[in-house]
């Protein structure tokens, strides 16, 4: 297993490029990859509130978009909070391209604070191999 600080790292430098005038609320998340690349995102806000959206789906649009569909572990950080774990469509839209074993590192300014899988934060989950 990769020691996962370089994913915090480079969710913490998406954090900084972050668009969140309306929350001020900035996110940065970081993928590994099955093929052991990173791919990272933030939070993407907008004045029609509801058509802003994650970071978390924002690293997972370059994934896809590398060609990449399978996330081995990610890590999350927000900058007003120490922990944040995924919001709900987060956690589903994880879930498409991960399995219940998939790591989530919730992050504070430093780096790593606890480790959680997908299957404790989306039990039971609808995944695309049920359909
Ligand atoms: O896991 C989360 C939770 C919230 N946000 C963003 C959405 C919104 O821009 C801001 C406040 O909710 O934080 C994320 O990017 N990821
Ligand atoms: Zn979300």
């Amino acid at each position: 297993m990769s020691d996962p600080h370089d994913l915090f790292e480079a969710a913490k430098a998406a954090m900084a490029k972050a668009y969140a005038p309306h929350s001020n609320f900035p996110v940065g998340a970081a993928i590994r990859s099955a093929g052991g690349a990173i791919y990272s995102g933030c939070n993407v806000e907008n004045a029609s509130y509801p058509e802003g959206w994650c970071a978390e789906t924002s690293a997972i649009a370059q994934m896809v978009g590398a060609g990449e569909r399978a996330i081995i572990e990610v890590a999350i950080v927000a900058g007003k909070v120490a922990c944040i774990p995924p919001c709900g469509g987060c956690r589903q839209r994880i879930r498409e391209f991960g399995t219940a074993d998939t790591r989530i590192h919730l992050c504070d300014a430093t780096g790593v604070v606890e480790t959680v899988t997908l299957g404790e934060l989306l039990p039971r989950a609808f995944g695309p191999e049920g359909r």
